[in-house]
Order: structure tokens, then sequence, then C-alpha cells
């Protein structure tokens, strides 16, 4: 017979349920999703209480189908074998295994939390946690009095999960031990040595509760890191200890905004790593303060400010990207596009540069290069068209941003090396680029395959010295340090025929599986 006390942990399966499959399940099955939803609501606020089914969540579900709880609609009957199907069950059960363990842990015979009436007068609150190898979730701050108050829950942590604490409230005493004027690392031993298996707290509960969601201060909850940030470097970080570091480049996910200043977020999971842990971070108005104050010229190519609100782009078959190779002169960018075309020339192209230069005898217009007059040129330079343009030997050359519309219009990829300036103009809605770094491998690799001639493998053949190869490794550090943040991929060219099938499978998976892009690109074009 279930009682009352089965309903959380049949509540927290649902929540599983709704949490695992939310994007897929709510995008696939709106009206499903409803019912669970209300299903939820229904146990949450217990009017629906099974009273022949046992505490198991599989056993509930049995009850619900013969008792057509759930009404005998066609959407009901999809739930319910929804429901039914191997992924789910095996949730269930594997819930069930573990609601079922005995955690051997002895909770305490008093509520979690109660109001006592203070001998001074106003009403002071004791809050009982059971200690776990988690921290507390909570940072602290103090009043020039040396009086302690919560200045910030950690999103998830035993603090906030508790719900009986709150940023504001005023901690009087830790297991009957008066914290005034106890230095941070004192709070930490009292917390750390109590000897039972519980924490208690009296509090004096704060009168506002602050409830500003991320949603309110950042439109986008997910942004990407466009600088390096470590807490422990910063001294203007509330409590390092509980900050997150990240690198430039890194997905964050934000949970909790509380104020103008410091935020809370955690590392979007990456590569069958779990997500990081929630820690607090500088909003982007914090961290523009040490930036400000930088006068490193190749900040001002880095993209500023700290972070870029980014969103999932799902890949459409009729939806053409840009694929963007970027690496230092002479990597084999040419050599990986040229197998790219030849691979399948009708998905990949090349883009025809301009030139305002005369045509030489075998060069034909269109192909080569569109040959142009300099005031058109100039005009198109003017009007910024160009995705790149130099000028070499008094001629003008460049690539214009039709080349790869009206390849992208004709559902083709268009395939340029461009220089990292580029990814300014490019970085943008209209060419969705798909930025792969080429890199090349350690000095003594490049040496064994670039330093000899490659036969006659390839008309294209280069000889590089020492010294080239050397820059090469170097001008590679440079670009990633400043624009690593941008790329979507990187590729090591060791060998050309592993570095050939990466790419391709770089390629794949960015047809097929949904990737972070800045939020407005799919904004402007929705
Ligand atoms: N993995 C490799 N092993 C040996 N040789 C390679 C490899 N990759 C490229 N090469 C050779 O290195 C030379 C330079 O390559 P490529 O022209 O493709 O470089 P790039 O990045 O396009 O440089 P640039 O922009 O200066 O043309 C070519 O001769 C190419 O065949």
């Amino acid at each position: 017979m279930a009682t009352n006390a089965d309903f959380p942990k049949f509540s927290q399966t649902l929540d599983l349920i709704m949490y695992q499959q939310k994007s897929p399940f709510e995008a696939t099955f709106p009206t499903l999703h409803k019912q669970l939803y209300k299903l939820v609501c229904k146990v949450r606020s217990q009017k629906l209480i099974p009273k022949k089914c046992k505490s198991t969540t599989l056993d509930l579900l049995a009850h619900l189908e013969k008792s057509h709880e759930l009404g005998s609609s066609s959407t009901g009957r999809q739930l319910l074998a929804l429901l039914r199907t191997s992924y789910i069950t095996s949730l269930l059960e594997a819930y069930d295994e573990v609601a079922r363990t005995h955690w051997n842990v002895s909770l305490p015979e008093v509520s979690s939390s109660s109001d006592v009436e203070n001998e001074d007068g106003p009403i002071v609150k004791v809050v009982q946690l059971v200690k776990s190898s988690e921290p507390l979730g909570a940072t602290i701050k103090y009043t020039a009095d040396g009086s302690v108050f919560i200045a910030r829950l950690i999103a998830g942590g035993a603090a906030e999960k508790s719900e009986s604490i709150f940023p504001g409230d005023q901690i009087l005493s830790i297991n009957g031990v008066n914290v005034d004027k106890k230095e941070p690392k004192d709070i930490v031993a009292l917390l750390n040595s109590s000897e039972n298996s519980t924490v208690t707290f009296k509090i004096l509960p704060t009168k506002l509760r602050p409830c500003l969601s991320a949603e309110k201060l950042y439109k986008n909850k997910f942004l990407r890191a466009m600088v390096d940030y470590d807490p422990m470097q910063d001294g203007l970080h509330p409590c390092p200890t509980a900050g997150l570091s990240f690198s430039r480049g890194d997905f964050l996910e934000v949970l909790h905004c509380d104020d103008r200043h410091w935020m809370q977020a955690r590392c979007i999971e990456q590569a069958g790593a779990g997500p990081s842990h929630v820690g607090v971070i500088p909003t982007d108005e914090q961290l523009s303060l040490y930036h400000d104050l930088s006068t490193d010229e190749n900040d001002k190519n880095r993209f500023l400010p700290g972070y870029e609100p980014i969103c999932q782009l799902t890949p459409k078959s009729d939806a053409m990207r840009t694929l963007v190779l970027i690496g230092p002169p002479g990597v084999g960018r040419n050599e990986l596009k040229r197998r790219l075309l030849l691979h399948q020339p009708h998905k990949y192209v090349s883009t025809v540069p301009h030139t305002c230069r005369p045509p030489r005898p075998h060069e034909k217009d269109g192909i080569d290069y569109h040959f142009v007059s300099r005031p058109q040129m100039e005009e198109w330079l003017i009007q910024g068209r160009f995705i790149e343009s130099g000028e070499y030997n008094g001629n003008l050359y460049g690539t214009l941003d039709d080349a790869l519309l009206t390849a992208i219009s004709r559902k083709q990829m268009p395939v340029i090396n461009a220089h990292p300036v580029a990814l300014r103009v490019l970085r943008t809605a209209r060419f969705k680029p798909l930025i792969v770094f080429v890199q090349p491998p350690d000095i003594g690799t490049l040496k064994k395959t670039r330093g000899k001639l490659l036969g006659a493998k390839s008309v294209h053949t280069k000889r590089f010295s020492d010294a080239d190869l050397e820059a090469m490794v170097t001008t590679s550090k440079t670009i990633e340090a400043n624009y690593g943040h941008l790329f979507d991929a990187s590729i090591v060219n060791d060998n050309l025929e592993t570095a050939f099938a990466t790419l391709l499978s770089t390629l794949q998976w960015f047809e097929t599986m949904p990737c972070w892009v800045p939020a407005d690109w799919l904004v402007s074009s929705s």
C-alpha cells in the first residue's frame, strides 16, 4: 500500500523522466508532454492517491493503466504506451532500485525546519540539514558589526534544495555555537566538525526574498565564454572557492543571476564528461571592468565582451553552411579543400575570386578569376561586399559575399580558406560558418612529413625550410590564442590521409548533430 511518504519518490521519478526526455520528448509529443506534466501536478497535489499499488513506480503505472486515471482518449493511451517503452521502463526500474536502497542515513526526528520564538522577540528559524559529501552550497557575507548572512545559494546545492535557507537570512548559530564575528574558516570548521549526521542552523529569516531569474537578466541562458577566467586570480570575486573557472570557447549554462555583477553557471557537458559543478562567475558587466583595463591589442581581435549568447542549431538537410578552413600558411588547407572538392564535387564547391588585373593567356574568366575593372572592385570595397580582399603588385583581389551566398542558395557548401580576420565578416547568420582550425603537428613530425618532397603524389608539392616549419608552428599558436574560442573543430594535419578522414567525420558530425551557434543566427533567420 502506498503511503504519502512514497510520493516524493514517485514524483522525483517523473521529474527524472521529464528532465531526461525534455527536449526530444516535448518537441516530439507536445500534447503527451502536457498530459505527463498534469500527471506530475496531480501526484504532487496528492489528489491522485493510488490505493491498490505498492510503492514502486512500475506498480503505480500498472495501476494507472487499469484504473483509467488518464482517461481512455487516444492521447491517454499514447502516453501510457510511451511510458511503457523499454527506455522509460528501464529508467523507472533503475529509479525504483535506487529508491528501494537504504542509504544508511538516520534522519533527525525533529522536523527539518521549524519556527521558534526567540527569547528576545523576533521569530528565528531552526533548520536542520542532513550532512552529506556535497558542500552546503551557500556563500556568506558579513556586516560591519560581524553578523553573518547568507550571501547567495549555489543552484542545485544542499542549501537551495532544503528550501529553508535564503539569501539575506542571518545565521545566528551552527550546532548551538554562536557565529557572530567568526572568521569564514571557523564557520567551515564548524560545518565540518559536527559529530552527528546533521547540521543545525539557527537563522533569522530575511524579509526580502530576491527572485531575479537568469532569464530576466540574460535573454539567453546559454553562453559561450570569450575569455579565460579563474576565480582564484580575481581579486574582486566575493567567494573564489565558490567560483567556476572556464576557458575561452567553453559553453556555459546560466542557472541564477542574482545581481548585475555575479551569476551562477556551469560548464555544459563536453565529449562524454558530465556537466561541471555550479559556481559563481562574473556577469558581462563585471568582466568588462577587467577588460576595459586591458591594453592588449589582441583583445580587440577576440570579439569581446566576455560572453556570447548561444543556442543550438539543428542541422537541416536543405540549409547549407559555409566551411571555413583556418590555419597558418602552408599547413595544408588547400590540400584538404582540394580533396574535399574531388570527394563530393556536387556538394562542396570552391568560390572564384575577383581581380582587376588582366587575364593571363591560359586563364579563363569565371573559372580562374572573375576579371573586372578597378572602379568596379573599388565600388564593392566601399560597399563592404568582400569577405576578404587585398592588393598585390598594384592589383586588387577579393572574394565577394555573393560567391558564398549563391552556392548556399544552390544547396551547396562553399569551402574557403580564410584569414582569421575575415571571421569578423563571415561569422554571421548569412553564412553560418562552420569554422575548422587546421593545425600543424609538433615540430618533429612536421619536419618528418614536410621537410622532404612528397614525390609525385601532388602537383602542389612544396618544400619547406626548418625556419618555415618553425614559423608555421608559431603562427598556429598565435591564431589559436586569438581566435580559438571561435573554432567549431580542430584537426591536426600530421598525416594527410588521417587529417582528411577526420575532416570528413567532422563534417558528418555537424551535418547530423545539433551544435552551439551565436543566438542571433536563429533570431535573424526566423
Ligand atoms: N600532412 C601532410 N604531409 C605532407 N605534406 C603535406 C601535408 N599537408 C599538406 N602538405 C603539403 O604542404 C604543402 C602546403 O600545403 P597547402 O598548399 O595545402 O597549404 P595551405 O594551408 O593551403 O597554405 P597556403 O595558404 O600558403 O597555400 C603542399 O605541398 C601540400 O601537398
